[in-house]
């Protein structure tokens, strides 16, 4: 019932690939804009699309922004060795050549941002932060644009991109470039991504900006903005951000970075509860980073799995893992079995008897009837909850409630009209369920009533039980809980299947 979002590269972009990728559970692409053309992601993109015809599994687009990335510059692409306690110079002055005495970065105001005793962090792009490949740096003193450093590790750089991570530093770069708008602009636009995954979101005002940006192009309006949280300023202003997001990633990639080590898992717990409370998806990232290079994750990765999901994440995010990794497929389905073995353990009744109480009285009248159908599929011991929905609402307000069981969302297409064009809403609606907890969507035939009024007529609902059945969760005898509209109001029904 977790979802699994991928990082799409090299290791997985053939179409072969990516059907097992689907098959074993990722239901959602991230095309991360740090690297690689728009022809690049978008030759990827078509073999996702081959992928998911072949499989009839559907899969959600996620565009991941650049922000404001700090990066080293190695054009030569020739590894850097350095060595712990030498001096190594950061300089804006790109023209200069990587080497062991200097790194070149892409960033002028870095002397004015940092001071004496700062740590920096540079590692290749997708770090763990582990590998002989990242170096800790600390900043011994400024001259003009230049930062100096001492190297207080031994390391290799090797590649071309490197990130570079400043603890705790304000950098006064855009949270949306230019290039990410023009991304947006061009891949966004002709491949209607369902996500945009806004990279080092600091502020709410930064989601405003993408949501404004996103409103000028069409069906992007119905885009939804998931906040990445990397780093203690997007943590400062996490409540307002969540307000104005969609969703949150806790990318702790570069937050166990800028935060001290022993203050992640608080933050980690802290921000999901906030999440659940809202009834928005969390996502987190960098799970089982030792699967890049081997087929079984460490022990402690193995946990962390399971403790996200104990945590009450909707998602799990997989980065190097799928990008470069040697095994994209086994991580998913490694990664999906631990996330269910975790969700037979959740505690739903404390967390449900906890969300009433946090969202206190009186209910809106969606709210009560979502949790109730949750907690009639609970007493009655149903198989799954199929919702009926257009806006996608009522199937996040019933998942809210973490119930037990699979949720069917039947969603319904609806006309809408610009006075220019007619378009269907749904298919947005129902892609952007793939990244919450247990969803599982499926997109009706408007032309079908809701329910059969004779013996000849297909319904909505016998199509999504028959959809259901092929699945595999649900079986002769079953009880299903229905939450749908009936006239005016909204009802919670129980069937009891035959055969
Ligand atoms: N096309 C439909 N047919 C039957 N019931 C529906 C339909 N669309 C929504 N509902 C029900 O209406 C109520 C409101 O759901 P919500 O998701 O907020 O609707 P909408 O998608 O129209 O915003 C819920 O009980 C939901 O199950
Ligand atoms: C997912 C993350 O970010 P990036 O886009 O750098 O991979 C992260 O920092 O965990
Ligand atoms: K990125
Ligand atoms: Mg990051």
């Amino acid at each position: 019932m977790t979802k699994i979002i991928g990082t799409v590269g090299p290791k997985s972009r053939s179409v072969e690939v990516i059907e097992a990728c689907l098959k074993a559970g990722m239901s959602v692409a991230r095309f991360d804009f740090s690297w690689g053309s728009d022809e690049y992601h978008q030759e990827t993109l078509e073999n996702l699309k081959k992928a998911v015809k072949n499989t009839k599994k559907l899969c959600a687009i996620m565009l991941d922004t650049v922000g404001p990335e700090l990066r080293v510059l190695n054009k030569s692409e020739k590894p850097i060795a350095l060595e712990a306690d030498a001096t190594v110079t950061l300089t804006p002055d790109t023209s200069m050549e990587a080497s062991s005495e200097v790194l070149p970065i892409n960033y002028a105001n870095l002397a004015q941002a940092v001071k004496q005793g700062d740590t920096i962090f540079v590692g290749q792009y997708l770090f763990t932060g582990s590998e002989t490949t990242s170096v800790w740096l600390e900043v011994v003193e400024t001259k003009g644009q230049d930062v100096i450093c001492c190297v207080k590790n031994s390391a290799t750089l090797a590649g071309s991109l490197f990130t570079a991570q400043a603890s705790q530093v304000h950098i006064d770069l855009p949270t949306l470039t230019e290039s990410d708008k023009e991304a947006i602009a061009t891949w966004g636009v002709r491949n209607s991504i369902d996500f945009v995954s806004l990279s080092y979101t600091r502020h709410a005002e930064d989601v405003r900006a993408v949501r404004a940006h996103l409103s000028k192009y069409g069906d992007l309006n119905q885009t939804q903005i998931f906040a990445k949280i990397e780093n203690v300023e997007g943590l400062k202003h996490f409540d307002e951000i969540l307000q104005e997001a969609d969703g949150i990633i806790l990318s702790r990639g570069n937050l166990g970075i800028d935060l001290p080590p022993e203050k992640v898992f608080l933050f980690q717990k802290a921000a999901m509860y906030k999440c659940n409370m809202a009834g928005k998806p969390a996502v987190v990232t960098r799970v089982v980073d030792s699967m890049t290079n081997t087929p079984r994750p460490t022990r402690a990765e193995a946990t962390d799995v399971a403790n996200a999901v104990l945590d009450g994440a909707d998602a799990i995010l997989l980065g190097a893992e799928t990008l470069r990794g040697l095994f994209p497929v086994d991580t998913i389905s490694t990664v999906g079995k631990i996330c269910s073995e975790a969700e037979k353990v959740y505690n739903q009744s404390v967390y449900f008897k906890k969300t009433v109480k946090f969202v206190g009285e009186p209910m809106s009248h969606l709210e009560s009837i979502a949790s109730s159908a949750v907690r009639a599929a609970i007493k009655v011991k149903a198989s799954v909850i199929v919702v009926f929905t257009s806006s996608g609402r009522a199937a996040r307000l019933i998942a809210k409630y973490r119930p037990t069981m699979p949720v069917l969302s039947v969603v319904i297409p609806c006309l809408t009209t610009n006075q220019l064009r007619w378009s269907f809403t749904g298919a947005f609606q129902a892609r952007q369920c793939l990244v919450i907890r247990g969803i599982f969507p499926m997109l009706a035939d408007p032309r079908h009533p809701a329910e059969t009024t004779n013996a000849t007529n297909e319904s909505v609902l016998k199509v999504a039980m028959d959809h259901g059945k092929a699945a595999g969760i649900i079986k002769p005898h079953d009880r299903i809980v229905v939450c749908q509209k009936v006239g005016d109001s909204s009802v919670v029904k129980i069937i009891e299947l035959e055969e």
